[in-house]
């Protein structure tokens, strides 16, 4: 293993600290979350964790779930998740993110938005004083504005990149939808960057997460740390 996997491997412990059994659990997206998954099948099998049932926010996370036995259910069945836990591809000091690296962005915010305390999951390269920094922000758009939002994006200051898949063709996330990546350098005003993206009619989402996160921990050299939102 890695050193930042075992350093994602350490934030995934410590945050399934938080669940409690009966919970109904956001299962994020992406390696870090994944860790998350493992143990908490790991604390079921335990008996350390009852009568939870987890819903998850992409299609590898689905069959990464399943195959480890934890029960899922959709938002039919559960209107309201009690906690959260996704990792993120960049963690601001107000806890603002980017997220979908791993094309996930639209689920993981319609989970996060349903969710009573998100937690995020991060190693320590993930920390920076300015979102945009690390990250290009990934932008899920309908393939017919494909072009258009590019030539918007673009008329932003973004650098644009059409996202392609290990095959070189478009990538394809689980709404079908095409993921723009927007390398916009460090935003002096994400808030706004996001507002624009979101009238947009070719915009489906983006993966500006600001204000849906109360706790990041972080795994680092120096060991485990715990970012609280204000308030
Ligand atoms: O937003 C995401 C997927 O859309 C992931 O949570 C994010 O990309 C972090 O992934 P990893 O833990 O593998 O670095």
């Amino acid at each position: 293993m890695t050193t930042q996997d075992a350093l994602k491997k350490q934030a995934a412990e410590k945050a399934v600290e938080y669940l409690e059994s009966g919970m109904v659990v956001g299962l994020g997206s992406g390696s870090t979350a994944t860790f998350a998954i493992h143990a908490i099948a790991r604390l079921m099998k335990e008996g350390k964790l009852k009568d939870i049932v987890g819903i998850p926010s992409s299609t590898p996370t689905e069959e990464v779930a399943r195959s480890l036995g934890i029960p899922l259910v959709g938002f039919e069945e559960q209107a309201v998740i009690d906690v959260t836990i996704d990792g993120a591809d960049e963690v601001d000091p107000d806890l603002n993110l980017i997220k979908g690296g791993g094309g996930a962005l639209l689920r993981e915010k319609v989970v996060a938005q349903a969710t009573k305390k998100n937690i995020i999951i991060v190693d320590e390269s993930k920390i920076s004083d300015k979102l945009g920094t690390i990250f290009a922000l990934p932008v899920e758009v309908v393939p017919f504005a494909t072009a258009a939002e590019t030539r918007y994006l673009e008329s932003l200051g973004a650098k644009v990149t059409v996202r392609q898949n290990q095959l070189g063709k478009a990538f394809k996330t689980d709404n079908h939808n095409r993921i723009l990546d927007a390398d916009f350098g460090p935003m002096d005003d994400a808030v706004k960057i996001g507002a624009a993206l979101s009238q947009r009619a070719g915009v489906v989402e983006h993966g500006l997460f600001l204000g849906t996160t109360a706790l990041v921990i972080v795994a680092g050299a120096d060991g485990i740390r715990e970012m609280k939102a204000a308030g």
